[in-house]
Formats: C-alpha cells, structure tokens, sequence
C-alpha cells in the first residue's frame, strides 16, 4: 500500500530518559513501513540495506511543522528514539503521517493486549503492512477523538494542576490499556503496568498533537486526496516513472494546479520548482528559471553562461537537481533553452540529454510567448535542438477546470486558436454592457501597457477620500528588495485606503472562496489587532487580512522570506502578470493589443462570461503565431493517429529511445 511505506532520508536519534540525544546516525535511503504484528497491533518497520529494526508503536509524537520541505520528526517515546525523516515527497509524507496517525488512533480505541495476554497466546510473530487508509478509519479516529476530548474535559479538576498528577489516575472502563487519545492527552505516554500516564518529553514543546494533524474532517481528507482528473492522473503517473515530459492544454485546465502535486510527490532535495516569470514561480511556490540557472539574463555566449553557472553555489545547486520544473514555458526563448541544456551538461559532467536532470515541462504556447527586444528573433523553445534531444513525452489536458460554462469555453477555444467567427466576436462585443460590479468590489481592468497600470492604481487610490496606511514588508535579508518585488506578488511597501480595490495574493482558505486573485475592498482596519485590514470579498467573506509568508529559494540555494499582507491594489494588472490567474470579475480594454496570444490570456482569466466586460472588442485583438498552431497541429495528427492504435491516449510522443535508454 503506497501510503504505508516511505523511502527517505532518515536519521535515528537515541534519547536519553531525560530526552536528551546520545547518539544518532543518519542513513540515506531507508525504507519505512507501517504494518501490524501477530495481535494486530501497529508496528513502525524501517529497512536498512541488510537488516531491519521493528518497533511497536503505542505512542507517537510527530512533529511535522516543514511537511511541506519534506521534513518531519516522529518520535517513539516509548523506545526513546526519534526518526528524523527528510528528503521526502511532501505529500506522500504527509499522507505517511496521516496513515500512522490515523491507524494508531483506531487501535488505541480498541485498547491493546497486556504483556501477560500476548506471553499465553502462544502466535507465531508476523508482520503485514497496514491496509489502506478509509473512510470509516478517519471516522473511528474522528470519533475516538470527540469522545476523548469530552471524557478530558469532564475529568478536568475545576481548578487545572500543574503537571500530570491530574490526568494519572484517569482510568477508562473496559479496556485493559488505552493511551488516552486526542488533543493536549496525546503528548503522555502510559507506563506498561497501569494506566498511570507522564508527560513524555516536556522539553519538545512544538510536537503537533494528534487533534491538529487529523483535524480535517474525514470527508475533507479523503476529497483532496482524489482531486486530480484521470488526465491530470496520467500526466503524474508518467513523471514518477521519470519521463521526461512536456504537458500542455488550453487556459485553465489545471496546469500549475498539477504541478503543485507533481511537486508534492518528488524529493524536494533534488527537486527545483521554476517558472519563466516571477509571478508564475510564485504561483508553484518555486523560483524564476533564470534565478535557478545562475546565469544572468542568459543573453552572454555560452561559454560565459558555463563560467557563471560554475560558481560553487550555482553548480551545487545543478549538481543537486534530478527533477527540474519548469512553468509557463512558453515564455522561455528557445536559444536560452539550449544554453540551459549546454550548461547542464558541462556543469554535471554529464554526455544525457539536459545532463540527465528529468525534465518536467508545462504551458500553452498559444499563450504569450518569450518577450524579445524590438528587431529581435523570436524562437519559441520547442523549436530549440535541446527539445527535440530531451523532450521524451508531450501530453494534453483538455477538462477546463477554470470556467463552467460550456459556451464561454467554446469561445475561448476559438481565440485560441486565433479565430474569431460572428458570433464569438458578437458574445464578446456584447459584454462591454455587463454590469459586473458587486458589493462595492469594482472590475479589475487588464491593461496590455505596464505603465497604465501604474497610472491607475496610482490615481484611483488618490481619489478616494480618507488617511491612507502604509503597510511595510520584513524581509528576512536586506538589500534584497528589489529582487523580491520582481518575485514576490506583494510590494515592499503597500498602501491602502478604505475603498481600496484589492486582490487577495496567496490561498487562505480556499474552502471559504479565500484564494489567490480573490477580488475584494477594504472595509475597515482590525484596531484590535495590529490594524490589519479587513477585506470584504465577491464570494461575500469578510475577512481580517494577517500578514503571510513567501520563502524564495535564490540561486545558490539561500532562502528569503518576505513578510507582508497578501494584498494588492487591483484597479488594473497588466495582461502579462495576470498569465497564470483565475480573476473573479475582469474588465479589459483590447485595442492596443501588441502580441500573439495577449488577448486569449486576457480573456481567459475570467471565470465566466459574466464576470467578463471587454470595453472595445474587435477581431484585430485575436492572433496566433502561425508557427505555433502548425506545433499544435502536428501535435494534434500524432493524437488523432495514436488514438486509434495506442493505449495512452492522451500521450502524443513516443518516448525518445536513446534519452530513455540513458537515464
Ligand atoms: N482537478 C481539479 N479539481 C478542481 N479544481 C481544479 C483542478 N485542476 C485545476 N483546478 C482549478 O482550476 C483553476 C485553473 O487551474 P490552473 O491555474 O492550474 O490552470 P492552468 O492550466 O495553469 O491555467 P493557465 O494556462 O491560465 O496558467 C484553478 O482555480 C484550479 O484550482
Ligand atoms: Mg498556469
């Protein structure tokens, strides 16, 4: 069972009775598996190249405040070891977790058999990896839960001691043993001989209790494990098999929302989550490509490009990477592709195509393409000779996730493409009539020129009457500002007033409509609470805005952070940032169009046909670069032709045998 096991990096640490380390060892590679012994009860089994230590596991602390970097502590107070795992896809770590967590819960609710039941049983020792995860276990440990918390509270002394006396004499009626489970209980181990609990380790104060890991409901927990569409699936598939791969698919159809669970599923040690542009490596949560390569802008010759990627951080950094990711792809030149597939190879003394990092490529070349100087040559990456060597796999997605409306879908796949029939240009045309102001939250207006950006927000955060407030970004390392602001979505410095139209820039709750490019207006200020402001959005939440995070890995692999309220004033955004997002309500003026792609991207921001207004639409706005529909094209006959006679039907190269061979 995939979620029962775990391949990682793992260091054992032996405590002392004081909690202290006295020895630990790291090994790389160690297996972990969660099973059951003869009696049923769980058992934590880790493989090491020629041996194998099991451990029964009746209590567990868990710290796992950097699941998210791959990283996690499980603590055996019991057997006074603490595993350290790291390097470890997040989300199989944290579905590992949930499975050990969850398990034990179960078990602790039936109770375990005492040394003396287990020594008259007269079993045979086995061991059998857990089973599955379901519905009905997270229930039973939901449950076991609720009713520990009331049996806690209801024990509870009026007047609360101060250490475990109180809670060492609870006794529960039925059971032979139960470790008492649930909220602050799950930081007690119980000795053998009773149901006298202690506290384990006081001095581990940020152990996650057992309540926080599983306090998703179990509905909730198993949903976000089957999200993926079966296409969405296949593409993942494919990456665990180490293909490399390109996938493609119109606006919308869930790209950067795979690749976050792509990410989620490969060892983040050798892992690097880039994009072409700071706005889409946000999105990912990864960097722009050309802060991963090191290479400056990447215009020098190629060999200074290899002098710069030589420095030792940049090349540790290359060295490290077994998986580069890569969003928004089409907005990467084709020559900096094969200078990047140049340097790779110098830089890992490596013959392999892209010196054997698997490469894991996504966009719509139908999008905006490389930005070039004015007399430039554009050359779009596919047409690159590192694209053809590398490039093993090209899927499609094709279930828009973004709008619902099946007509307005149809229209933006005609733009795509570059069309624009009567009636798409009539639909379109007739949305500069749309009212699609609510509750005081205005348009955002798409602008194609950077500058009127600027002018707008400037100028409309002037009219409104009222002090404005300044709120000021901490980053973590100074001197480093301008750099973040081309990374990070939020400004150094950001200025609100009551009225100001803002845009929410990281997913809060998205449960709650709270996601990223959620449109709102500040209402208010919490003056109880530091002044944040209070935000009231489209989707009818009013919300106080806290301060977020934002950890950008920089070339050489030193991590900021920038702190800073996750708004942004939202009058207008140029069409180039706004590649990648979802808008709720999106006004946009098309007739200084200057790219191909531009107003597809404009316009399929927009979650609806509704929410959309195009102020002066006419079908000049509408163009596609012939050389990336005849890209399309062919790669359309492939699919048409493997349609009928190969399996994946959504695979439209073959595997490129020779960079298959060499991996
Ligand atoms: N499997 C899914 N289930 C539910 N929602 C999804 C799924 N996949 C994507 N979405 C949602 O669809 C919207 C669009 O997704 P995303 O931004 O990843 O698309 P994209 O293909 O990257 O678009 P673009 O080309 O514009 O960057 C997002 O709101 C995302 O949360
Ligand atoms: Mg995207």
């Amino acid at each position: 069972m995939e979620n029962a096991c775990l391949c990682c990096t793992v260091c054992i640490e032996e405590l002392s009775s004081t909690g202290n380390v006295v020895r630990k060892v790291q090994h790389r590679n160690l297996t972990l598996t969660i099973g059951r012994d003869e009696f049923k009860e769980m058992q934590l089994k880790i493989t090491f190249p020629k041996k194998e230590s099991k451990y029964l596991v009746k209590e567990l602390l868990i710290h796992k405040k950097f699941v998210k970097d791959g990283k996690a502590t499980v603590k055996l107070p019991d057997h006074k070891v603490q595993l350290m795992l790291s390097n470890c896809p997040p989300d199989k770590l944290m579905m590992f977790l949930k499975t050990l967590q969850t398990k034990l819960d179960c078990l602790k609710d039936k109770g375990f058999l005492s040394q003396r039941q287990k020594l008259f049983s007269g079993k045979h020792r086995e061991f059998e990896e857990i089973s599955p995860l379901t519905l009905k276990d997270l229930q039973t440990a939901h449950n076991a839960k609720v009713k520990a918390t009331q049996k806690s509270k209801l024990a509870m002394p009026s007047k609360p001691s101060s250490s475990s006396s109180s809670l060492s004499t609870a006794s529960i009626a039925g059971k032979k043993r139960t470790s008492d489970q649930g909220g602050h209980l799950s930081s007690l181990s119980q000795k053998e001989n009773g149901d006298k609990r202690q506290k384990v380790s006081p001095g581990v104060p940020k152990f996650m209790t057992m309540s926080k890991i599983n306090g998703i409901s179990p509905s909730k927990v198993l949903a976000k494990s089957v999200m993926l569409t079966p296409e969405q699936n296949q593409v993942l598939e494919m990456v665990k098999k180490g293909r490399s791969i390109f996938f493609t698919g119109s606006a919308g159809t869930g790209k950067s929302f795979l690749l976050k669970r792509i990410i989620g599923a490969l060892p983040p040690n050798h892992t690097f989550a880039t994009a072409s542009t700071g706005v889409a490596a946000c999105h990912i949560g990864g960097t722009t490509l050309h802060s991963f390569a090191g290479i400056g802008s990447g215009k020098a010759p190629l060999q200074q490009c290899i002098e710069l990627a030589s420095r030792q951080r940049v090349a540790q950094q290359w060295r490290a990477c077994k998986h580069l990711i890569i969003d928004e792809v089409s907005m990467v030149d084709g020559e900096l592709f094969d200078k990047l597939e140049n340097v790779a190879r110098v830089i890992r003394k490596s013959d392999q195509p892209f010196g054997g990092i698997q490469l894991i490529l996504c966009g719509d070349f139908l999008q905006l393409p490389p930005v070039t100087r004015p007399g430039e040559i554009r050359r779009f990456c596919f047409q690159s000779e590192a694209w053809q060597k590398c490039l093993e796999t090209t899927m499609q997605l094709t279930d828009v996730k973004r709008q619902a409306d099946k007509s307005f879908i149809n229209i933006l796949q005609y733009v795509r493409k570059g069309m624009c029939p009567d009636f798409v240009s009539d639909t379109l045309q007739a949305t500069k009539h749309h009212i699609i102001e609510k509750d005081g939250v205005v348009a955002t207006r798409l602008c194609t020129h950077k500058v009127d950006v600027e002018e707008i927000n400037v100028s409309s955060l002037k009219e409104l009457q009222g002090e404005s407030r300044k709120f000021a970004a901490t980053d973590s390392e100074e001197g480093y500002a301008l750099h973040l602001n081309t990374l990070c979505p939020v400004p150094a410095s950001l200025e609100l007033k009551i009225g100001a139209q803002v845009m929410l820039c990281k997913n809060l709750d998205v449960q709650r409509g709270l996601v990223n490019g959620a449109r709102g207006v500040v209402t208010s200020y919490d003056t109880k609470n530091h002044g944040h402001p209070v935000v009231k959005f489209v989707c009818g939440v009013t919300e106080i805005i806290k301060p977020s995070r934002w950890v950008f890995r920089l070339s050489g692999g030193n991590t900021v952070v920038r702190r800073q309220v996750p708004l942004k004033l939202a009058w207008a955004i140029s069409i180039h940032k706004s590649q990648g997002m979802t808008l709720d309500c999106v006004e946009m003026s098309l007739s200084r169009v200057f790219e191909t792609g531009q107003a597809y991207v404009a316009l399929s921001r927009a979650k609806s046909l509704e929410g959309l207004r195009v102020l002066d639409f006419s079908n000049s706005c509408v163009r596609a670069d012939p050389r990336v529909l005849s890209f399309y094209n062919r790669l359309d006959l492939r699919h048409r032709m493997m349609h009928n006679g190969i399996e994946d039907e959504n695979e439209i190269f073959r595997p490129n045998p020779s960079a298959m061979a060499k991996r």
